[in-house]
């Protein structure tokens, strides 16, 4: 999209000099809000804006949600779902798709449906899947009711380009313990049809080191040092969001990850205090310097002209 002094259409009002890059790729969450704004559709959107894409949402449950913990959540019906959907994909396209919070059975399946509709890429190619498997808030609240994991494994699963899930949830949906070897939990989830299976290392003691495994045998071992900052509401949603971005913009699953884990290396130390509990991390850490002491000023590719 630019814009141009020139267009007679902007004869008369004011001119807008330089030209905004389009977003390079479209899109979507499809998860539930987190009201604190830290998690769930919030910090999906965040995330996706920070690697320069356009994010879009469809919601499936509505939080009352802090830095203490969840006090509430009304999961949609589940024609709003399609609804949204349907607006969105009819009309303006998804480059990339993420699960989050799907709250029910229902709502898993209502999902796996609509995934199903998404048109072919040019090039024959399935359009790409980043499910996160959100169980549970790092408060311990239940974000997903226990009989709908069965759904996720059988209708979820098979449909995604890459799943996401933390140890405990990873133990939930292959029935293995938390305390089996990431390799372990992996290959059980890539027996259930996933294409990649992504480990996160966030609850596990030691370093923060996420295995990627593909159902071809190609393995990745992505090593972090466990930074020491409690605040870090958000930041699955944060991973699989900036995955899903990077998956949009052309990238191959291990570049996506390489992508969003160094980019992790920036928002979780810049996760800030918030509330009285657990504060969220900052997917927007790296324009921090660049919003200068004396607030946001425009910078040099978005000039209004005087009158
Ligand atoms: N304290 C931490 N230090 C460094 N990386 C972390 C920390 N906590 C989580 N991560 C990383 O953040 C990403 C999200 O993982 P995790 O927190 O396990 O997800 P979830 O929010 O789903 O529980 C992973 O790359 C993980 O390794
Ligand atoms: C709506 C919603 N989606 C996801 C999470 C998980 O995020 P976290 O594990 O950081 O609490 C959450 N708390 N709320």
């Amino acid at each position: 999209m630019t814009t141009s002094t020139e267009d007679s259409a902007s004869a008369g009002r004011p001119a807008v000099r330089g030209a905004t890059p389009l977003p390079t790729a479209r899109v979507l969450t499809i998860a539930g809000t987190d009201s604190g704004g830290g998690a769930g559709v919030p910090a999906d959107l965040k995330a996706m804006m920070a690697l320069g894409t356009h994010g879009m949402c469809v919601v499936t449950a509505v939080t009352a949600q802090n830095s203490i913990g969840v006090q509430g959540a009304w999961p949609l019906p589940v024609e709003a779902i399609r609804g949204q959907f349907r607006s969105v994909v009819d009309d303006i396209g998804v480059d990339a798709i993420k699960t989050g919070m799907l709250a029910s059975a229902e709502i898993v399946g209502t999902v796996a449906e609509l995934l199903d509709t998404v048109p072919r890429r040019e090039d024959g190619s399935r359009v790409p899947v980043v499910v996160d498997p959100v169980a549970m808030s790092k408060h311990g609240d239940p974000l997903l009711d226990p009989e709908a994991a069965a759904s996720v494994r059988s209708l979820l699963v098979p449909r995604s380009t890459v799943i996401t899930p933390n140890l405990p949830e990873a133990a939930m949906l292959t029935g293995l313990g938390a305390g089996a070897p990431p390799a372990i939990l992996a290959g059980a989830l890539l027996e259930l049809g996933a294409e990649w299976v992504l480990i996160k290392g966030g609850h596990r003691e030691g370093d923060a080191d996420d295995l990627l495994v593909s159902y071809t045998g190609e393995r990745h071992l992505f090593r972090a040092p466990r930074e020491d900052n409690t605040h870090t509401h958000g930041t699955g949603c944060t991973m699989g969001s900036l995955i899903a971005a990077g998956l949009g913009q052309g990238l191959t699953v291990p570049e996506a990850v390489g992508l969003a884990k160094r980019f992790m290396m920036g928002a979780i130390p810049a996760g800030y205090a918030l509330g009285a509990g657990i504060g969220p991390v900052d997917p927007l850490w790296h324009l921090r310097g660049a919003l200068g002491e004396g607030g946001w000023t425009p910078g040099p590719g978005l000039q209004v002209a005087a009158g």
